[in-house]
């Protein structure tokens, strides 16, 4: 099977002869049509989103081929909100984006794309046993994601963007000896999102997750944003526009938490 990825021969239009998922009903991302979302006081508003992130006390990173990815090694918890009683554990951080700014995030928000987007991607610890006992149930996942636009730099995002010169080739790894704190990636603001049912946006398409969008973007630097586009993929190729397109939205809601 060839590899999947995001060029002509092997993009998402592909991806459906492989992983028949791929034309599911909750597939990710979608485009969020901001006056069909439904606001959901009760739900959402009651119990507030919380994260209860341990800083990494060193930093992992990989190029697995088709993205920039941070193991994550400390307990970093994720509750409320969308998620109910489920206590659901921060696994891994990575992104996507485009080969120019105008392009690159998974989300579109009423058709606009940003340069990138953030996910951290977290499994539901109170019902299962590790990550990859998660990854395949409807409740497994809970991923965030983050808009992000071009502007001034992200001083937390320094140790990837920094790095990623040494990280060229796909399957390069490093451990950065230096702290992160994940909550200094999130938007100021974390009350205003939006969320769905949806799955994951590479293949297997797993459709595990419990989406999260928040509405308040992050600025990168321009260097940043060009230190990604450098990053070389598992076919050689320059790491760029890795992102899915929007999927059919199908018979699914999206609730958000603000007026
Ligand atoms: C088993 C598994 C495989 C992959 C590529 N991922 C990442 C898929 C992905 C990237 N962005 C959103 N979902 C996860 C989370 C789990
Ligand atoms: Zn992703």
């Amino acid at each position: 099977m060839a590899h999947w990825g995001y060029m002509t021969t092997n993009g998402p239009s592909t991806w459906g002869k492989d992983f028949p998922i791929a034309n599911g009903e909750r597939q990710s991302p979608i485009d969020i049509v901001t006056t069909a979302a439904e606001y959901d006081s009760d739900v959402l508003g009651s119990n507030a989103l919380s994260t209860n992130y341990t800083p990494e006390s060193e930093v992992k990173l990989v190029n697995n081929g088709h993205s920039i990815m941070c193991q994550i090694t400390k307990k970093g918890v994720l509750t409320g909100g969308p998620l109910g009683k489920d206590e659901y554990r921060l696994e891994q951080f990575h992104l996507h984006w485009g080969a120019e700014d105008n392009r690159g995030s998974e989300h579109t928000v009423d058709g606009k794309m940003y340069a990138s987007e953030l996910h951290l991607v977290h499994w539901n610890a109170s019902k299962y046993s590790s990550f990859a006992d998660a990854v395949q149930k409807p409740d497994g996942l809970a991923v965030l994601g983050i808009f992000i636009t071009p502007g001034v730099a992200c001083n937390q995002f320094k140790v990837i963007s920094d790095n990623c010169g040494k990280l060229k080739t796909s399957g390069a790894e490093m451990t950065v000896d230096t702290t992160l704190d994940p909550t200094l990636l999130l938007p100021s603001n974390t009350s205003d999102y939006w969320t769905y049912l949806g799955s994951l946006t590479t293949p297997p398409l797993f459709e595990s997750v419990t989406w999260i969008v928040f509405k308040e973007p992050v600025e990168y630097s321009k260097e940043q944003l060009l230190a990604l586009r450098n990053l070389v993929d598992s076919d050689g190729n320059h790491m760029q526009d890795n992102y899915r397109p929007p999927a059919a939205l199908k018979q699914r809601k999206v609730k958000k938490t603000f007026t």
